[in-house]
């Protein structure tokens, strides 16, 4: 059977995240190469797809949430264009800009998949509200907002879309959480598989069970990727570093399982921030851990 071809949709938009640079995400990820590591492996690439902020949108200052008029105007853009090439038999790979573009992603996704798995790799877990959120940042609401716990609905962004449930949703990854959050995740549903667990049982059981519930009874599984995911050591170009995180063999080896499984429909990759990066390494690594998702292999 011939690979699926991929589009690639670039989202240089940063201002979900509180500090500027992940805009330039996409581009500095193209610079080095995944287009080609992509054609390497036997992919048909579609990489002219961009997403920009039209003019002229601005939000209020001072509301509480930042840039939430900016945030729904690139959430819906960038949902016609994930259901776009859904439609046209083609898999979605979007490249962040900051963790709140997941929101149209998801939007954009679940107007085609009834009932679809989300994995979420992460050292936090976006899931604060309007009402919790401590620093007003769009980009830590996210999840939230595809689950359906925020006055922003997914709905409301793409026509056809719907909320994901959260027992088709697992975090992996997760060290620094809000009080709020805490309690969100024991009371929710959804699977959190902290730092914690991967130092106990390791990554690959840890993979395997997320598949098993984002994947069982699903019609798709999505991926979003939020490279903050990584220790810093390997990944410093990113604008919430948290220590403690997966180390560089451990991330590649969940892309490598996840790839494997031939499950995932779609993914985002998000939060490369090339102003804070050491020598472009965020973005390289970036580069290489799709390529391990999309069967990139040591032998
Ligand atoms: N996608 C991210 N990097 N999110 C960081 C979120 C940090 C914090 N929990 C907040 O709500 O602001
Ligand atoms: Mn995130
Ligand atoms: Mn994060």
């Amino acid at each position: 059977m011939s690979q699926p071809s991929i589009s690639i949709i670039r989202v240089p938009f940063g201002l979900g995240a509180g500090r500027p640079g992940s805009e330039n995400g996409p581009d500095s990820i193209m610079k080095f190469g995944l287009a080609k590591k992509l054609a390497g492996l036997g992919y048909d690439v579609q990489a002219d797809s961009s997403i920009r902020l039209p003019d002229g949108i601005r939000s209020p200052a001072g509301a509480k949430m930042k840039h939430v008029q900016e945030v729904l105007a690139v959430s819906g853009l960038l949902g016609e264009a994930v259901s776009k090439a859904v439609a046209g038999g083609r898999v979605p790979l979007i490249l962040g800009g900051d963790h709140s573009i997941a929101i149209g992603s998801l939007a954009g996704l679940t107007r085609h998949y009834g009932k679809m798995g989300v994995i979420w790799v992460d050292a936090h877990s976006d899931l604060n509200t309007e009402s919790t959120s401590p620093s007003g940042n769009m980009h830590g609401i996210s999840l939230a907002v595809g689950l359906g716990l925020s006055h922003i609905k997914l709905k409301d962004i793409v026509e056809g879309a719907a909320s994901i449930q959260a027992e088709n949703c697992v975090i992996i990854g997760a060290r620094d959480l809000d009080r709020d959050e805490k309690e969100l995740i024991r009371s929710c549903g959804l699977t959190c598989f902290t730092m914690h667990e991967i130092d106990r049982v390791g990554i690959e059981k840890v993979v395997r069970e997320a598949l098993q519930i984002a994947g069982a009874g699903t019609d798709g599984v999505h991926l979003s990727f939020d490279v903050d995911s990584v220790d810093p050591i390997e990944a410093p170009g990113t604008g919430t570093p948290v220590r403690g995180g997966l180390s560089y063999r451990e991330a590649h080896l969940l892309l490598e399982l996840l790839s494997e499984s031939g499950r995932i429909t779609s993914a985002d990759f998000v939060e490369v921030n090339p102003l804070l990066d050491r020598n472009n390494q965020t973005s390289k690594l970036a580069v290489e851990l799709i390529g391990s998702l999309f069967g990139s292999r040591i032998l």
